[in-house]
């Protein structure tokens, strides 16, 4: 069962491309997540305060930049002009479409050696514009890296029970490899019922209690879900360290708010190189003194669907600013009459030292996510079949010698009995072996595993 190891995507999640965009100089050749001077210091989260935003802003009243004792010559002290600082836009469009071109590149690989392609299978129920955008999106991902999208679709009066009927006919079809139920679902549904009744190794969600339940353990559970794994690619690919950094979380559901709160507080989940261990403080509706939470954060996840929640008054300076939430405001000017915006007011940006914008933010890595997650369940699933072949065909090898002893016993006691018995198990086994084994070249692999 060699075969996929070498997956990017499935053994290593987040993926390696963030170890691309910071790593090697080599890798920088191929890509390149467009970083300015300023960039690459301030992204070392860990080195930055409050006085680098300070010392190179133009409205610098920190005296402890300002004055020193040594007198100075006349070039020395022209005031040099300083440039405004500029955070920085944390480019999740860009870094999508990176992960994206390893995603595609690993899913033509496995089915150019497997003959699968990954099948995502999304449910939806309703009618509503705003979720068919998010489709449409998962729908293009799918096309760009090669994934099988399948739509099914449902008006709103389909009741739990004949949902719960189709989503394990997916669950139980092979060539199925990824279930997602669209949300929000309508309220006469209830969401958590519904997505129990997805197979975990299907849930490319991370969202059925299986899955979920191995973060709470601080276990790497079979699939992330998919905006919390894209917030962890960005702070990957940008560097953001958030060991003992204050991080506030606006929101609690499992879908992004208590999911990333968990996460980053724990020990690495993921991948060593992203350093958890952050003090989160979750906030929601009953949440009291939020302000002084925002005030103090070091890092803010805003999930809530507010639009303009977080102001910047509020903020330190040099805050880093992740903005999940998706509202859509009127506006004339666009031809669709309206635009998608955060949680997070604009002007805030200026107060951070880093944001994501809404969009071309988290959006385009939830889906990025997404994909992963689908080529990883094709992959885990192919092996496991893979896996069944091979233990049935030395199932089989065993049976053979256990038949060839047993026959050179009987020879000896001159009784055909048993081995009429032994050869119906024979046959037994070479039938579910014809079922199983889908083409020739999982022959191979199971014949060198079995070396
Ligand atoms: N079952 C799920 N439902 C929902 C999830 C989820 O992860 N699983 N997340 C959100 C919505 N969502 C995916 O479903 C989603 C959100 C945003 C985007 C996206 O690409 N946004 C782009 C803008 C796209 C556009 O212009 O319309 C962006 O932010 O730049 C994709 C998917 C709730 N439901």
């Amino acid at each position: 069962m060699m075969l996929f190891r070498g997956f990017k995507s499935l053994n290593r999640c987040p993926s390696n491309i963030s170890n691309v965009l910071i790593g090697n100089n080599q890798s920088f050749k191929r890509f390149t997540i467009p970083t300015t001077k300023t960039t690459s210091s301030l992204l070392s989260f860990r080195n930055f305060t409050t006085n680098n935003i300070e010392s190179t802003s133009t409205n610098n009243t920190n005296p402890s930049t300002t004055t020193t004792n040594i007198p100075l010559s006349a070039s020395q002290t022209e005031k040099k002009p300083t440039k405004p600082f500029e955070p920085i836009k944390l480019d999740g469009k860009l870094l999508s479409s990176y992960i994206k071109r390893s995603i595609k590149s690993d899913t033509d690989d496995f089915v150019k050696n497997s003959g699968i392609t990954p099948n995502l299978v999304v449910i939806y129920v309703g009618d509503s514009k705003q979720i068919e955008s998010y489709i449409k999106a998962k729908r293009k991902g799918c096309e760009d890296v090669g994934i099988k999208f399948t739509l099914d679709r449902f008006s709103s009066d389909i009741t739990e029970e004949q949902l719960i009927k189709k989503i394990r006919y997916h669950s139980e079809d092979p060539s199925v490899h990824g279930i997602i139920v669209q949300l929000p679902l309508p309220e006469n549904l209830n969401r958590d019922t519904i997505i129990q009744s997805i197979d975990p190794k299907k849930d490319v969600d991370g969202l059925t209690s299986t899955n979920l339940g191995q973060i709470m353990i601080s276990k790497r559970p079979l699939y992330i879900p998919c905006t919390p794994l894209g917030i962890l690619e960005i702070l990957k690919a940008y560097n953001i360290k958030v060991e003992g950094k204050n991080v506030v979380v606006l929101g609690r559901s499992n879908l992004v708010g208590r999911t990333i709160a968990t996460i980053l507080s724990q020990k690495d989940l993921t991948n060593p190189s992203i350093m958890n261990g952050a003090n989160v403080t979750v906030i929601h509706k009953y949440s009291k003194n939020h302000h002084e939470s925002i005030g103090q954060a070091d890092l803010i996840i805003s999930a809530t669907g507010v639009p303009g929640l977080i102001k910047k008054e509020n903020l330190k300076r040099g805050v880093i600013l992740i903005d999940v939430g998706i509202s859509y405001k009127e506006d004339s000017t666009k031809k669709s009459g309206y635009k998608m915006v955060g949680d997070i007011d604009p002007e805030a940006y200026s107060r951070s030292i880093a944001y994501t914008p809404v969009p071309g933010g988290v959006g385009p890595l939830t889906v990025a996510c997404l994909l992963r997650n689908v080529l990883r369940s094709a992959i885990l699933q192919y092996r496991i079949q893979s896996a069944r072949i091979s233990a049935a065909v030395d199932n089989k090898f065993t049976v053979k010698n256990q038949n060839e002893n047993e026959i050179n016993n009987n020879n000896n006691n001159n009784s055909n009995n048993n081995n009429n018995n032994v050869n119906s198990n024979r046959d037994d086994n070479k039938n579910n072996n014809a079922d199983k084994i889908p083409h020739k070249k999982n022959n191979n692999i199971n014949k060198k595993s079995r070396k």
